[in-house]
This record gives structure tokens, sequence and C-alpha cells, in this order.
């Protein structure tokens, strides 16, 4: 007897995780079953009649009830899309998020023009987790090169991991470091995206954030600052002549993070909002040239 096709299973998925509150429930069983199919966005349509085996079957409960549970999409299926990148994640690693292709693109600009003029770019990432903003910038500027830092050796052989599946491994370099502490010689571009929630607020987090993204990920200190202020007294021992340091940041941390960065001697060159209209990434420059 053949077993139900992917269009009841779709059917049947999505009204299991919205009678459990799950609020895209939608979005997350196209999603889950995507990818546990291996399916394309175009295939997920034209094989909508293909019945699915009992392993597939499994598979989809599984996964269901992980999602029920409170977990993610993208860490039930162990991987997500960011830039152009397809990356792995581990429980080490925060998932990256979308927001945070705002920082990319703000910076792919700023390194080809860098890499134009000098014929390469020295790119640091500090917190680089999955190595999500280095490895998206290295992809997309080819004549760049970089070092993902970051405190948890787990995240940097993640990190590593991705680099070699995004095919840039030649160009990047993962290491063990609190914020520069291990870090050596001088960039053009420093980034960052730290951690920087307020640390009475991680425990009201959503579930799917506060029981799976990693606490060293998320914790930014009693303000949420402490890793601006961090990187901000390191930043110009790092800098080459006219280096960039950026970041992303909290919806309401703009002002507080540009006086921590002028206070060490920097001009904001850029602040940009996300789709929802918030305050998501700024750039900065030495005031003084060095
Ligand atoms: C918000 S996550 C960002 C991960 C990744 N860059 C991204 O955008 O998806 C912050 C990262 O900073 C790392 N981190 C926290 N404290 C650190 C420290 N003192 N030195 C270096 N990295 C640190 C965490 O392990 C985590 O990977």
């Amino acid at each position: 007897m053949n077993g139900p096709t992917l269009a009841e299973v779709l059917a049947a998925a999505r009204r299991r995780l919205a009678g459990a509150g799950i609020r895209d429930a939608a979005g997350d069983a196209r999603t889950l079953l995507m990818g546990l199919l291996d399916l394309t966005p175009t295939s997920f349509v034209t094989e909508s009649g293909r019945s699915l085996d009992e392993a597939e079957r499994r598979a989809v409960d599984a996964a269901l009830d992980r999602r029920i549970a409170r977990e993610p999409v993208h860490r039930i299926l162990g991987r997500r899309a960011f830039s152009r990148l397809d990356l792995v994640l581990s429980p080490e690693t925060l998932e990256p998020r979308p927001d945070t292709e705002i920082l990319v693109d703000a910076l792919a600009p700023y390194a080809e023009k860098i890499v134009r003029a000098t014929g390469g770019c020295r790119i640091l990432d500090l917190g680089t987790g999955t190595g999500a903003i280095c490895l998206a910038l290295l992809d997309l500027v080819p004549g760049a090169t970089g070092v993902g830092a970051d405190l948890s050796a787990g995240a940097l052989e993640t990190a590593r991991r991705n680099a070699d599946i995004n095919g840039v491994a030649d160009r990047f370099e993962a290491v063990e470091s609190d914020w520069f502490a291990a870090v050596t010689g001088a960039f053009d571009i420093i980034v960052s995206n730290p951690p920087y929630i307020v640390r009475s607020v991680v425990g009201t987090l959503d579930d799917e954030v506060r029981l799976h993204d990693p606490i060293l990920a998320l914790d930014g200190g009693e303000d949420g600052l402490d890793a601006y202020r961090a990187i901000a007294a390191g930043a110009g021992a790092h800098l080459r002549e006219n280096g960039l340091v950026a970041y992303e940041i909290g919806y309401d941390q703009k002002d507080e993070v540009t006086a921590i960065m002028r206070e060490k001697g920097f001009s904001r060159i850029e602040a940009i909002k996300d789709l929802g209209g918030n305050d998501r990434a700024l750039v900065f420059i030495a005031a003084v040239a060095r």
C-alpha cells in the first residue's frame, strides 16, 4: 500500500504544529519537510503527489516532536542558509539570523573597494560562531582573507567545517581567543555580532532562543554592552590605516555603542536599519588617521 503523499503529510504537519501553538506552523512545516526530504522550492511543488515511505514519515514525525518541544527548525535540520552559504550548526554556535546579513551586505562594498585599492583585504570577525559573517564576506569578495575568533573551541570547529563546505577554507583561519587576546596582526575590517542581550533579559527570551542558542552567544553583561567596550578598547591596535570597525547591535543600542566608540577615537560613518525599521548595524572609522 502506498503511504500518504507529500501534500497530505504537509497538511497534517501544519495542523499538528498549529495545534501545539507554533506561531508560523505553515512555514515551519514546509521548511522542515523541504530540509528533511532534501527538496528545492520547485521540487517541493512538483513532487507534492509522491508518496513518503515509512522511514521518511518516521523522520517527519520525530522532527515535528522536536519542533513542538520548541526546538527551532534549523537546529532540527542541523543547518541553515546564510547569505549565499549553507552553514552547519552545532550546540556551541548561535543560529545565524537573517538580520545579520545586513551587516554582511553593508561591508561587502567596503571590502571590494579595499581589494581594488590594495590588492587584498584582511577581515577579523570577533565572536565568529558558525563563521557566518566572515565566511559570507570571503564568499562575496574573492580577494579577501579572514580570521574568525571565538572563545568557544566547539564553535571554531564548526566554523572551520563551514569554511570547507563553502569552498573558502584556503582564505580562512580560526583562532581561539578572548576577543583580541590571541589575535595577531592588523586588519582592514574588524567586524562583530557580539553577545548583546542585557543579562536580566536573557531568562525572558523565547524558549527557542533561551534553550537552544548558547548563553555565551547571548549574554552581553549587566547592560548588554560588555563586548562593545572590550572590542572598542582593542580595535585601534589591530586596525590598518583607514580600517573599519563594524557591529551588529540591539535595536536600542545605537547611541550607547556610538558613545563607547567615540570615546576610543572612532567616528560613525554608517547606521543601517533592518527590515523592521530597527537600528541593526553600525560602521566606524578612526576619527584621526593613524
Ligand atoms: C551573537 S553570537 C554571533 C555568532 C556569529 N558571528 C553570527 O553572527 O551568527 C556571539 C559570539 O561571540 C562569542 N563570544 C562570546 N564571548 C566571547 C569572547 N569573550 N571572546 C570571543 N568570542 C566570544 C560566542 O561564542 C558567539 O559565538
